[in-house]
């Protein structure tokens, strides 16, 4: 069979959810500095030097077309920021009207999503369980366990992100672990 270079293929490791073939973006907590709710929790940690790295994920160079996938591996490390875990920044597609879909490999957590009218919905992501974000939905991955979350996703190559909403207002919902479990609660700093 002849080699086409049209194919695109990644190897992903099962456990790490890294690849040795590609290079992953990584948000430190310096880079989070709007998203977390305890803003006082954030600077200790930063002022005692813990820049640490809460996720990384792959943006691989596809074109970015409406007719192209973008896939990937995204990898939530297991921490908390105060009481909230980590998490994904959390954004909208800039094409507001593109789903996506992700598939959990191991670890533990949710994916929490709102879309512009303030309607919200949370699923737990579990390895082997897929979790479909509807288009309008902005979408932010939360790790509640001990290991990384690793989750697969897909979406439309040219849907893009839009951080600006979710940094100005956060989501309405948040995930902070009480007496050593998840708890979702109301985000105090949210207004519609
Ligand atoms: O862009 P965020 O919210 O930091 O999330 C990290 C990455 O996770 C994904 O949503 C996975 O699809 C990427 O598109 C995104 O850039
Ligand atoms: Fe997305």
């Amino acid at each position: 069979m002849t080699q086409t270079n049209l194919a695109n293929a990644t190897l992903f490791d099962l456990k790490t959810g890294l690849s040795k073939e590609e290079k992953t973006k990584q948000r430190h907590l310096s880079d989070m500095t709007k998203m977390f709710y305890d803003t006082k929790a954030l600077q200790e940690e930063m002022e005692a030097g813990h820049d640490a790295l809460v996720y990384e994920y792959y943006d691989l160079d596809l074109p970015k077309t409406d007719g192209d996938i973008q896939y990937g591996t995204s990898i939530v490390y297991p921490g908390t920021v105060g009481d909230e875990y980590y998490m994904t920044k959390g954004h909208y597609h800039e094409v507001l009207e593109t789903g996506e879909v992700y598939f959990c490999i191991s670890g533990e957590g949710y994916l929490l999503m709102e879309n512009p009218e303030g309607e919200w919905e949370i699923e737990k992501f579990v390895p082997g369980r897929a979790v479909h974000v509807p288009p309008r939905y902005a979408h932010r991955s939360i790790n509640t366990g001990k290991e990384p979350l690793v989750t697969f996703f897909a979406f439309r190559a040219d849907a893009g992100h839009d951080y600006g909403t979710i940094e100005a207002k956060g989501f309405r919902k948040l995930v902070v672990e009480r007496d050593g479990k998840p708890e979702i609660i109301d985000n105090p700093k949210w207004q519609k």
